[in-house]
């Protein structure tokens, strides 16, 4: 096919951007071509048309260039990559086909265009480095960053579980890899829900690699015309020098992460951004570990129905008042800590600020008027950010004065330090304040941006273009004076620029001198030598205004992106200290109060509450509070039975959610909390309880246990809801013992079991660890009533026929399941020992068992609910060799068998 140059130079462009949808700038509009072409038609809908009609027809979309955002965003939101491809030449001064290339590649984790995205989650851009021949249990390199922000950390994993939990708490929304780490973490592709992964050479990864790209660091060709800073080379190599100093296992795993993270800032911004100032390691042990399906189960930052923010725990207790801090309280709910010292510094800090209301009110006033500096930042170094970003920076600036000052000498430590760590930049707010008007234009090419006084060269031409409409005003009255034409009127437009427009009725006193220009229907415009050399001295001033605003601006804008990192490190302050007020405001609003933490293994809460759960109940329902206490020394495991709907899973989740709390630096919602510090959480639901993720699979259900049988410590916390329900009953009955078992025995971790499995309750039977405890209900005629009380002992019965009542289950099946219920707690059974629900009550009975064989077996074959003499006297029984005894011999050891049975 004989291609036009147009179609030529597309196809050059794209050759270099094969991964991505071209959005090819022609005039007034992005183009896209061939493949691509059809790919957005069928996404978002566009129109495909053809460039050129018959058998060399050329596929074609387009879209105004003005109402590009929204498909962009439609198709990063789908995990596509978008190319901006700009004409970068005046089409004056080209010599043919005008240049053009790509400024920019948008991604789902490189995004510069901040209003689509949630100004209060972060956006980070993810690369895992894996070793080669990587296994499912490779340490594995994790690098992130948003470039919105320039929030930089890297951490060091153990295997494929570590990692994907990690990718979901950090909220990744894109994976750079390699093709064998795909290989890997494809078939868990569900669990990394959202994350879009991206295959990459193995050079990608190579530190040396990137160095030689990088050359100085600058952008890689020199002619684009949009604006953007970036590090130099010197500035890059700090993060490897970070990394290595940490002090990680394999420091060249994190190197070879960060590498790929910077090659794709350069293969899609032409640079490594110059907001990325800092990058922040840590280890993965130093926050309170939460994996995936725990922080969906607890909603932390998502209901599982819908995955809505309202109703989430993070909707109750964001009390901040800036952008800046809303992220970071998110980012202290995926991280709390471990170190209670640290803790105790944010709790002082929290503690503080509750008691001083009138300071915590003048601190959130004056955050109510903090933009978000961050990404500010983002968009300073992007290059876009324009006047009013700059006024808004400034602003933020000349507050800070005020803000430290608030903090009073006697405040704690950490209220001291980053009050004392926030930075006016008093120069550069002062420079943007003599430099930029009040409410400035958003369009940067059309002046009105600088101040008088700011610039002697604009004076003048500011000064010029003033007395010019100065001069215009008086010209006017002049010449109505003169011709005696009291209407007559001077006006401008582009086409003729300025002139005289008479109307029809006063054409008889136009003057000789005017010389007609145009006619109208009503009127007649005309124009004078002296009116066109005044024309031509503002035009030309304004002009000139213009694009010395321009530079003046750019220039302005350059000199904010050498502050960034004192910026950045003023927004990273401010940022705590709307967390810490608003956690403060929190507790005082919720009536929280401060907990105690240590390195011990109680997990004491006196009169708990669920955060959550609290703010939803309906009018004139009162939340009732419940005490817990579990000690990984002595009541390790609460076996929790009680009625469907009684409260059991709100109690077992308020104490997760309350150490959780607790651990990030906030108050709680409790009498009184003590709480030794938790290293894992971990909470899983039964599968049946399970349905929003839509895998009700008995199947995920264990794969989940047997991850927190993998991994869990003597000091994790486990809540577990209803585990073993999604196979059959004894089955079911017979993987929640032995966990429980196991759980109790050999990790001894702290647990909280709640379940409908009364059998269950047995444990205390053989575990000394083991404490039953149920949601107390009252009988109340044929009815119950829930108390929502956690009293010890276990339940009695279900109820579940009285919850089906008040379900609203029709009166006949409410009758009749009763019946079936006598039948069964009757003993009904088949000679199979399966129950016979179908039988009439009064007809003639079977020979009846209280409990089926299949049930029997579990406690026999569960050797733990026997005596220790029973298992004692079993064990000695199987290793006797008869024919090694004499009958006299055999005698004595069957009468002291006897014995020990009878005192057992
Ligand atoms: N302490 C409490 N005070 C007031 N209302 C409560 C309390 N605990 C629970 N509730 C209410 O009871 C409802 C049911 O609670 P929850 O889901 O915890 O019951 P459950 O025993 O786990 O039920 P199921 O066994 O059916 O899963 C909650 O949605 C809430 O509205």
């Amino acid at each position: 096919m004989k291609l036009t140059p147009m179609l030529q130079q597309y196809l050059d462009v794209k050759a270099r951007y094969p991964d991505a949808i071209l959005f090819f700038r022609l005039g007034d509009f992005y183009e896209m071509f061939f493949e691509d072409a059809q790919v957005v038609s069928r996404e978002v809908g566009l129109t495909l048309t053809a460039r050129t009609k018959g058998e060399d027809a050329v596929p074609m979309a387009g879209m105004p260039y003005h109402s590009s955002q929204t498909y962009i965003t439609q198709l990063i939101e789908k995990g596509f990559s978008v190319a901006i491809c700009e004409q970068i030449q005046d089409p004056k001064d080209a010599d043919g086909i005008v240049k053009r290339d790509v400024v920019r590649v948008v991604t789902p984790g490189v995004q510069h265009d901040t209003e689509n995205l949630d100004a209060r989650a972060p956006n980070y851009l993810a690369a895992a480095y894996f070793p080669d021949q990587p296994t499912a249990d490779s340490v594995v390199g994790l690098a992130y960053l948003d470039v919105t922000t320039g929030d930089f950390r890297a951490t060091e994993l153990k295997g494929l579980g570590e990692l994907l939990s990690e990718l979901d708490r950090a909220e990744a929304k894109e994976l750079l890899l390699s093709e064998a780490g795909l290989a890997l973490l494809e078939p868990h592709a569900e669990r990394l829900g959202k994350v879009f992964m991206r295959p990459r050479d193995p050079e990608y990864f190579e530190p040396d690699a990137l160095r030689a790209r990088q050359g100085d660091g600058v952008r890689l060709a020199d002619d684009l015309s949009t604006d953007g800073y970036f590090l130099s080379a010197e500035q890059v190599e700090g993060f490897f020098k970070t990394a290595r100093d940490f002090g990680f296992m394999t420091p060249t795993l994190i190197e070879g992460a960060i590498s790929a993270l910077l090659n794709y800032l350069i293969d899609t911004q032409r640079g490594v951004s110059s907001v990325i100032q800092r990058l922040s390691p840590y280890r993965a042990q130093s926050f309170l570990v939460i994996d995936e399906s725990t922080k969906a189960n607890l909603e932390l930052t998502q209901t599982l129905m819908g995955g809505k923010r309202s109703g989430s725990l993070l909707s109750i207790i964001d009390r901040t008042m800036t952008a800046m801090g809303g992220r970071r309280l998110r980012h202290w709910l995926n991280y709390p800590l471990v170190d209670p010292a640290r803790i105790s510094d944010r709790l002082d800090a929290v503690e503080f600020l509750v008691r001083n209301p009138a300071l915590r009110a003048d601190l959130r006033q004056a955050l109510d008027e903090v933009y978000d500096i961050e990404r500010l930042c983002g968009r300073v170094s992007a290059g876009t950010a324009n006047a009013r970003d700059l006024k808004s920076l400034q602003g933020t600036l000349a507050l800070i004065p005020g803000i430290t000052a608030l903090i009073p000498a006697e405040a704690p430590a950490l209220l001291q330090r980053l009050a004392d760590g926030l930075d006016p930049c008093a120069e550069l707010c002062a420079h943007i304040e003599r430099a930029l008007v009040d409410g400035p234009p958003t369009q940067l090419t059309e002046g009105g941006l600088f101040k008088m006084g700011y610039h002697p060269e604009l004076d003048e031409l500011l000064d010029l273009s003033h007395n010019g409409k100065d001069w215009m005003l008086r010209f006017e009255r002049e010449e109505r004076e003169r011709s005696g034409i009291s209407s007559l009127k001077v006006k401008f437009n582009k086409v003729f620029g300025y002139y005289i427009e008479v109307t029809r009725a006063n054409l008889d006193l136009v003057p000789d001198r005017y010389i007609r220009k145009q006619t109208l229907a009503n009127a007649e415009r005309y124009f004078v030598p002296e009116l066109k050399e005044q024309e031509e001295r503002i035009l030309g001033a304004d002009e000139r205004r213009k694009s010395l605003e321009y530079q003046l601006f750019e220039q302005l804008r350059r000199e904010v992106g050498e502050h960034l990192g004192r910026l950045l490190h003023s927004a990273d302050g401010l940022a705590d200290l709307d967390v810490l007020s608003g956690l403060a405001e929190l507790a005082q609003r919720r009536d929280y109060v401060r907990p105690t933490l240590d390195e011990g293994t109680l997990l004491k809460i006196e009169d708990g509450r669920h955060p959550v759960v609290e703010t939803t109940l309906a009018a004139g329902e009162r939340f009732v509070p419940n005490s817990v206490t579990i000690d990984s020394a002595a009541g390790r495991l609460l076996i929790i039975t009680g009625p469907n709907m009684a409260g059991k899973s709100t109690i077992i989740r308020q104490v997760a959610l309350i150490t959780l709390l607790a651990q990030m630096g906030s108050f709680v919602p409790a009498k009184s909390a003590q709480i030794g510090v938790v290293d894992k959480l971990f909470s899983r639901v039964g599968a049946s309880d399970n349905l929003a993720r839509g895998q009700s699979t008995f199947m995920v259900e264990m794969t989940e246990t047997a991850h927190i049988l993998n991994n869990a410590t003597d000091r994790s916390l486990i809540i577990l809801d209803e585990i073993g329900r999604g196979t059959a009953t004894f089955d079911g009955l017979s993987i929640a013992w032995a966990v429980a078992e196991h759980l109790h025995d050999v990790i001894g971790a702290r647990t909280m079991f709640a379940t409908h499995y009364h059998e269950l309750t047995e444990l205390t039977r053989t575990l000394d660890g083991v404490i039953n405890l149920s949601v107390a209900v009252k009988e109340w005629q044929e009815d119950i009533i829930f108390l929502r009380k956690l009293v010890e002992g276990q339940a009695n019965r279900s109820y579940g026929v009285q919850v089906g009542r008040l379900a609203g289950l029709p009166p006949a099946v409410v009758e009749r399941a009763t019946r079936v219920l006598e039948n069964l707690e009757a003993g009904q059974f088949d000679e199979m020992g399966l129950p016979t629900p179908g039988r009439t009550p009064g007809a003639p009975v079977e020979p009846t068992r209280r409990h089926n064989p299949n049930q029997l077996t579990l406690f026999a074959a569960a050797t733990p609910a026997m005596a220790p003499e029973e298992r004692e006297v079993l064990e000695h029984l199987a290793e006797l060799n008869p024919d090694a005894l004499t009958p006299i011999e055999a005698l004595n050891t069957l009468h002291t068998l006897i014995a020990r049975l009878r005192d057992a």
